[in-house]
């Protein structure tokens, strides 16, 4: 399909993008899955098959009259191969800007695509209901939705933002369709109404496949059957909570809370540390957190880490790809306020000048990042300096400007 009417620069056509070859192996095999199905005919338990989607949008004007200018055109969403199977939810995870919304669109037909195919195999329902039905669908929908008897005699539009939601996905649910696309269906709503709504949500998976976008990874854990994580317009990573936890996750999470005064933090710090060499990576008043990393968690009885870490970790990655593709650097300030130009999303920064005899490979900091409201990663601390350990692999920037102050990031 093409997005006929649109010209990018002068040309008047839009730039094809280069088929990017993805780097993780469970996305290839997925893109290699659906491009196999696609030639072979249609797969019975695939409800939903996006097939190379790609959307570019046109550069705009910027400036007055003779110095006009265009923007170049802009690949929002890079080459998409998914399936969505028959019961079960896809959730679709992203920072902002990601391509979530852009994918949705296309494949709800709000937004024409650049390129590709969205193949439906099964159709929503239109909702056709018998007359004699709909009086009881209507009130299976309002209480399903939590929507009491007086804000039922209401106007929809004096409704409460959550209320709305709630009411939408309940609508969007009912009647039994075969698909339902669900864009952030959650946001705004306080705790309780959410678990309402993954209890509809839930309820509704058996003969309904669900493609659901959200920002809480909490919910993503909780309802997907598979998670894909969109960075930049690209898929980075797909399968289960626990494919997706093991593979991208440091380690595991121990936390260790103390219920009184009596108890004895230095305790815990002193067995973790001769047990497994490790410093607390949080600690306050009541709680010690500790990462284990893979390859240890047989000396402890542990749970996985978080789809919270797996995100960061993703979103990272690509901020760093993007950083040193575009040369973008963000200050750190060290405790010492030296401050080191590093690309956003690098972890293990080295600082210069810190070679000597005790220590040959110099001196590093470990870098934390975190989303800030526009999505974009952005520095929340850095660990103590230390010597830089023989297994951390860090690499020269390209950037020569900032490599005078920053040799060393990964
Ligand atoms: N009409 C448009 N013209 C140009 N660029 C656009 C347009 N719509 C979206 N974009 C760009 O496409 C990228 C993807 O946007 P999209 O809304 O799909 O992201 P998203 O992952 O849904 O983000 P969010 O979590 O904030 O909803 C963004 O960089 C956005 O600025």
């Amino acid at each position: 399909m093409s997005e006929g009417g649109n010209c990018s620069f002068c040309s008047g056509s839009l730039p094809r993008l280069e088929p990017i070859t993805p780097d993780d192996e469970d996305v290839l095999k997925e893109e290699t899955t659906v491009k196999q199905q696609a030639t072979e005919g249609d797969n019975p338990n695939v409800a939903v098959q996006i097939r190379g989607l790609v959307k570019t949008y046109p550069g705009k004007s910027t400036g007055r009259c003779c110095c006009k200018k265009r923007t170049p055109p802009f690949h929002s969403v890079k080459g998409l191969w998914l399936n969505v199977k028959k019961d079960s939810l896809l959730c679709m995870l992203g920072s902002n800007g990601s391509g979530k919304t852009t994918t949705i669109s296309c494949l709800t037909g709000i937004n024409p695509v650049t390129e590709g195919d969205e193949h439906l195999q099964l159709f929503a329902n239109i909702k056709g209901l018998p007359p004699a039905e709909i009086d009881t669908v209507v009130e299976q929908l309002l209480s399903k939705s939590k929507i009491t008897k007086v804000a039922s005699k209401m106007r929809f539009c004096s409704y409460s933002g959550g209320m709305k939601r709630r009411l939408s996905v309940a609508a969007a649910l009912i009647g039994d369709p075969k698909l339902a696309i669900l864009d952030e269906p959650t946001t705004g709503m306080d705790p309780i109404t959410r678990r309402h709504v993954w209890e509809i949500i839930e309820g509704a998976k058996k003969g309904c496949a669900i493609i659901l976008t959200t920002h809480s990874m909490e919910e993503a854990d909780v309802l997907s059957d598979r998670i894909a994580i969109m960075a930049k317009g690209r898929l980075r990573c797909i399968g289960t909570s626990i494919r997706l936890k093991s593979k991208f996750g440091t380690g595991f999470i121990a936390s260790v809370g103390f219920s009184s005064e009596t108890s004895q933090p230095e305790a815990v710090k002193h067995f973790f540390k001769s047990r497994l060499d490790m410093v607390p990576k949080e600690e306050n008043k009541s709680v010690l957190t500790y990462v284990i990393p893979h390859g240890k968690e047989s000396l402890l009885t542990l749970g996985l880490t978080t789809i919270e870490e797996v995100f960061m970790n993703i979103a990272k990655q690509a901020e760093l790809e993007t950083a040193i593709a575009e040369g973008k650097f963000t200050t750190l300030t060290l405790s010492s306020e030296t401050s080191l130009e590093v690309p956003a999303g690098s972890r293990f920064v080295g600082i210069p000048g810190t070679k000597s005899p005790q220590n040959p490979g110099g001196i590093m900091v470990e870098v934390y990042w975190e989303p800030d409201e526009s999505g974009s990663l952005c520095i929340s601390g850095h660990s103590d300096e230390m010597p830089i350990p023989p297994h951390i692999q860090l690499s020269d920037p390209p950037n020569t400007k900032s490599a005078k102050k920053t040799r060393n990031y990964n």
